[in-house]
């Protein structure tokens, strides 16, 4: 198993080149089920969870084409006589995978998707997507283990879910772009990925309205086609909120490359509390820290407010900061694995159920520490990059799930870290 090794105490400089969101490309992979094909997706993230929904999707018997001297550039093309299927081998390493669900019923009728169970993060059900497709007219039972689905033509319906679904929101919005007739979707999701995806399907013929607000209207079509051009995959937010909290915690300054700051307001609004300096353009954000930072509290929830994505990251911020801060989790309920392992690098944290209390220290000490989760992971590399002498990160295969070559992106910012395979 890779792990990675990170001699901390360097200043991050330089720049950095921001990749395309994994919230949005998995999704926006699943939409190629939508149509014949084909379609193509520019910008795609070189990550384990994109090879993942690759093989899926080959898999089901969609055609995959991804030159390997132009990986950012996938072309899919699903035919009629797709197989639909998600079984659990694939199912159980991302749950994301969950996704297929909507387009498969919309256009086949018919699906079988291995129930995603619960992860390090929280049980996070998929009832709602349930719900939301028998609202529209499917059947939708659960054996041995699977979701099984059926329906003939799928109908518009007005669905008010019972709590904000980022995946909820985009396996409905996928149903509802082929279903006869008017959807509503009440308390959508309004990240910035459900809005990438809404206009991938509109340059699909979709007729969506209301996409970034909580309520979004879809008129259904009978078909959908290629779009007449490649989409361009919206930057990751995460990452980039990721490498910003590297530099806060490490000192120095960099330029993000492809990032959107309009994205971050929340996250960029807390760093600017911490006394980090952050500018930005309409494709860059440029940030600077040159002294330690102030500790910040922060409670997570929906977008456009702080993302549950970033809680684990910013957390190692306030570890090497000035102060106190205290850090509420309202969106998954066991999303603390990263504290016990800041806490062997010698960070000082108490949890209280949802709540996380922080008391900053002047600097941390390496040590051999395991990932438990994608942005657990970050966090750790976060703070392994501040630490005095060694840290080992393990099971990065958490991390690889998520960042592009997040090392090699490190490295060119200076940071002493290498892959030991
Ligand atoms: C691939 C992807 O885009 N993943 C993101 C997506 O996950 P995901 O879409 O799985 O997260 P949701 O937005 O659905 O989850 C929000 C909350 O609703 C609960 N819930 C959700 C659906 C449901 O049917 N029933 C239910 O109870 C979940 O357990 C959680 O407590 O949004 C999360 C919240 O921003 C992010 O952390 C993930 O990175
Ligand atoms: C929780 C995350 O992803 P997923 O929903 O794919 O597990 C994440 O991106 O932080």
């Amino acid at each position: 198993m890779d792990k990675l090794l990170i001699r901390g105490g360097r200043r991050l400089q330089g720049e950095v080149a921001i990749s395309g969101a994994k919230n949005a490309a998995l999704p926006e992979l699943c939409a190629a089920l939508l149509c014949a094909g084909p379609l193509t997706l520019d910008n795609v993230p070189r990550l384990q969870d994109v090879a993942t929904m690759l093989s899926l999707l080959r898999r089901m018997g969609v055609a995959v084409e991804r030159p390997e001297d132009q990986p950012a550039r996938v072309t899919l093309a699903a035919p009629d006589g797709v197989d639909p299927v998600a079984p659990y081998e694939l199912v159980k390493t991302m749950r994301a995978s969950i996704l297929v669900l909507g387009p498969l019923l919309a256009r086949f009728g018919r699906a079988t998707v291995s129930l995603p169970g619960g992860c390090a993060i929280g049980s996070r059900p998929v009832d709602q997507h349930i719900k939301g497709l028998q609202a529209m007219g499917a059947t939708v039972k659960v054996e041995h283990g699977n979701i099984v689905a059926s329906a003939g033509r799928l109908r518009g319906a007005r669905i008010t879910t019972d709590m904000i679904t980022v995946t909820g929101t985009e396996n409905l919005l996928m149903a509802a772009a082929l279903a006869e007739g008017e959807t509503v979707l009440e308390n959508a999701a309004q990240e910035p990925e459900v809005t990438d995806l809404a206009e991938l399907l509109i340059s699909m013929g979709a007729k969506i309205e209301g996409h970034g607000s909580g309520r979004i209207r879809i008129q259904g079509v009978e078909r959908l086609h290629a779009p007449a051009a490649p989409h361009r995959i919206v930057p990751d937010r995460i990452e980039a909120g990721t490498f910003l909290c590297a530099v806060a915690a490490a000192g120095g300054e960099a330029v993000l490359r492809d990032a959107r700051a309009e994205h971050l307001d929340a996250v960029i609004t807390k760093l600017r509390e911490a006394g980090v300096a952050i500018e930005s353009g309409e494709d860059w954000i440029r940030v600077r820290a040159d002294a330690r930072p102030k500790a910040v509290s922060f409670r997570t929830s929906e977008y456009p407010a702080f993302p549950t994505d970033m809680q684990a990251q910013f957390m190692a911020v306030d570890c090497v900061a000035e102060g106190a801060a205290k850090v509420s989790e309202t969106i998954f309920e066991n999303r603390f694995m990263h504290v016990n392992e800041l806490v062997r690098l010698g960070a000082r944290i108490q949890v209280d159920g949802h709540t996380a209390m922080i008391q900053g220290v002047p600097t941390l000490s390496g040590a051999t520490v395991m990932a438990t989760d994608l942005r657990a992971s970050a966090s750790l590399v976060i703070a392994g990059l501040v630490a005095e002498g060694e840290t080992t990160v393990e099971r990065i295969y958490h991390l690889d799930r998520g960042y592009d070559r997040m090392e090699a992106k490190l490295r060119a910012l200076g940071a002493d870290i290498e892959r030991i395979r």
